[in-house]
């Protein structure tokens, strides 16, 4: 079997090589041919694009845009757009396998696929965050497409972000295309339900290990890492059904309170405060943020970027399970020491796959012209992410595998078994 060599992250473990290893574990458990295993460890496309945008001084500033479709096999790819600093190559070829395992997984008609632009939207003006996703839109206008490439908001980006490429991609093709993007505004077609998906799935997928595990909610401790659209309705959501969150951070610090903080005050405090807790009262700030991380919880929840658990801290982490609402937090190397400690952890391409399946059903209401409830939406997912995660336990049983690898072991079989189907060979 032939193995990948990615380039390195300088100063991060590579989130390419942590997909690779565990992609490997289970192609061998599976018993991939060489064939098919080429197929699904080479991304289908990679476009790397140089975007100059006119800043509020007058000065023209060039910035990356990727996009990479890992595979289309399933159906269009489908993937959110990361705008942050470290975007990098390999990270976006991570995300966007991570995309594909997640939409088999859960079942969806999607291929993965995952867009960044390097950038700092924390220090940029709305007109020149405005001005980089038309640009990016336009770079990828044969890239997208609701039967090609389905973009959606990640880490930087949201609704008003989604919005913005919706309104590019229509005047572009001279009508008006709601279905090329979803986390749309809901005036724009946006679904019901988009919002909180994700966190909702997380708190669905928490909630079903938990009973596995005989923890009951109401004397069970979070700790909540990333206060952004994932962690923060993770956050609320856990806590509406029994949990006592007692830790939340951002990028400005971690805070503490063994009495459970108050999620709506915190979220209300985040939003008057320019989208950040700095300065938040609800509990003590710790004196080192990556601390958070080995509290003695019941129930971890990364929800910022990846490998923050890694060899360094793995030994020291306390949680009894941990739900991955970040993609990719924990580092392959940290794998081992996890399953050994008897931690049970919810995989990324699991627990966050509650965002890509509303994102689904809004790409289907688009196309029906037509708009579901809200109870309708929550419904549904909430019985595929169920559904998804009995599977992914009872096929780690059947292979006695960590949750991790039982769940690439369901996606990666899926997958190869349909472009089998398509007469790949
Ligand atoms: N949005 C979605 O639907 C989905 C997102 N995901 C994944 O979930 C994760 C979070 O995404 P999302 O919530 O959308 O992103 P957001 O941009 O909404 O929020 C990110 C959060 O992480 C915080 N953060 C950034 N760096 C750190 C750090 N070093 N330590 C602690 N907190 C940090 C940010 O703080 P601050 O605001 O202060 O910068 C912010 O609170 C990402 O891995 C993303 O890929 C997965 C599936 C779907
Ligand atoms: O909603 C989507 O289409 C994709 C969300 C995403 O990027 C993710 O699940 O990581």
């Amino acid at each position: 079997m032939a193995y990948i060599e990615p380039a390195p992250i300088k100063d991060k473990e590579n989130p390419l090589e942590s997909m690779m290893e565990r992609f490997n574990i289970a192609a061998e458990k599976l018993g991939l041919s060489d064939e098919v295993y080429n197929v699904l460890k080479n991304p289908a496309k990679q476009v790397i694009v140089s975007l100059p945008i006119t800043m509020d001084n007058g000065k023209i500033q060039v910035f990356e845009g990727i996009r990479v479709i890992h595979s289309n096999i399933l159906g269009p790819a489908k993937g959110g757009i990361r705008f942050a600093p470290d975007v990098h190559i390999d990270e976006v070829r991570a995300l966007a396998a991570w995309m594909t395992w997640k939409c088999a997984v859960v079942d969806i008609p999607y291929g993965g696929g995952k867009g960044g632009v390097r950038c700092n939207p924390r220090e940029m003006s709305k007109g020149e965050i405005e001005r980089l996703v038309r640009a990016y839109t336009l770079s990828m206008i044969d890239v997208f497409g609701p039967d090609k490439d389905i973009p959606a908001p990640d880490m930087g980006t949201g609704p008003r972000e989604m919005a913005w490429l919706m309104d590019e991609y229509s005047k572009a093709r001279g009508m008006t295309v709601n279905s090329v993007v979803t986390g749309k505004p809901l005036v724009l077609g946006g679904s019901l339900g988009r919002t909180e998906a994700t966190g909702r799935g997380v708190m669905v997928s928490a909630l079903a290990a938990m009973q596995k595990l005989k923890i009951n909610p109401f004397q069970a401790t979070c700790a909540v890492q990333g206060f952004g659209n994932v962690g923060s309705w993770a956050a609320r959501l856990l806590e509406e059904r029994g949990l006592k969150i007692v830790a939340i951070s951002d990028h400005t610090g971690a805070f503490y309170n063994e009495k459970g903080i108050n999620i709506v005050e915190a979220i209300e405090y985040r939003d008057a405060n320019g989208g950040n807790l700095e300065g938040f009262k609800g509990g003590d700030k710790m004196e080192n943020a990556g601390d958070l991380l080995i509290l003695d919880v019941d129930v971890l929840v990364p929800a910022a970027v990846e490998d923050v658990i890694t060899i360094h801290n793995v030994n020291d982490v306390k949680a009894k399970l941990i739900v991955e609402g970040a993609n990719g937090p924990t580092s392959a190397k940290a794998d081992a020491i996890i399953n050994e400690k008897g931690i049970m952890a919810v995989p990324d391409i699991l627990a966050n796959a509650g965002g890509v399946t509303v994102s689904y059903f809004e790409w289907v209401q688009n196309r029906l012209g037509y708009k579901w409830t809200a109870d309708r939406v929550n419904r549904r997912s909430d019985r595929i992410m169920k559904d998804a995660f009995d599977t992914v336990y009872q096929t780690s049983l059947k292979y006695e595998v960590p949750m991790r690898i039982a769940a690439y072991i369901v996606a990666i079989d899926k997958v190869a078994k349909t472009y089998t189907y398509r007469g790949g060979f």
